[in-house]
């Protein structure tokens, strides 16, 4: 990796942990530590074509890991978002900005307070477009669980504790790319 692009992903990583952080304090988390979590970096590349106009540049998914940071390209737009009704709203390219959203990690660790996000890149012209894409992915050597907090009788635990790795694996296998793989990982009631 070239000393920008590292000094970039060392940047980006410490916001991702100082945000994480802060999501854990402000669901009543006193005290917990995402220490040792890797990030994943992925720069994307779209050539797109007058073809290539009204299709698909990335399907429809969910990131698998805890929270994505995006740097995403500031003059060719294609991000939208999936609302809760099943309608995607556009991400407009706005400069100095990032765009930042929660994976299926972030929904298994809150016991599902907190909810990844569909999303999707469409290609609305004949241009390249680049985005860097930052993920914070997981616990590395345990399981991610939902804190003891966070789980009482009016709301049980909701997932079985898995490893990163072993979603990860799972998402692969199934073929299950828009987070419902995590519904197989569902405590059965
Ligand atoms: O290129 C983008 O705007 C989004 C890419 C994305 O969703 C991903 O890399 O997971
Ligand atoms: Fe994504």
């Amino acid at each position: 990796m070239g000393e920008i692009l590292k000094r970039f992903a060392e940047a980006i990583h410490g916001l991702a942990m100082d945000f994480a952080q802060k999501l854990a304090e402000g669901m009543g988390l006193v005290g917990y530590q995402f220490k040792g979590w890797p990030s994943q970096f992925r720069i994307n590349k779209y050539s797109f074509t007058p073809e290539t106009v009204g299709t698909s540049g990335v399907q429809i998914h969910t990131d698998s890991g805890f929270l994505t940071i995006l740097q995403d390209d500031e003059d060719v737009g294609g991000l939208e978002v999936m609302d809760k009704f099943g309608r995607f709203i556009p991400v407009d390219p706005l400069r100095g900005s990032f765009v930042i959203n929660l994976g299926d990690i972030a929904q298994a660790w809150s016991n599902g307070r907190l909810r990844s996000v569909q999303h999707r890149v469409q290609c609305k012209e004949a241009k390249v477009r680049i985005s860097i894409a930052s993920f914070l992915l997981g616990p590395k050597d345990t399981a991610v669980e939902a804190s003891a907090e966070l789980i009482s009788s009016e709301n049980p635990r909701k997932y079985v504790p898995f490893t990163f790795e072993e979603y990860r694996k799972l998402r692969i296998a199934t073929k299950l790319q828009a987070g419902q793989a995590l519904e197989l990982l569902r405590v059965k009631s």
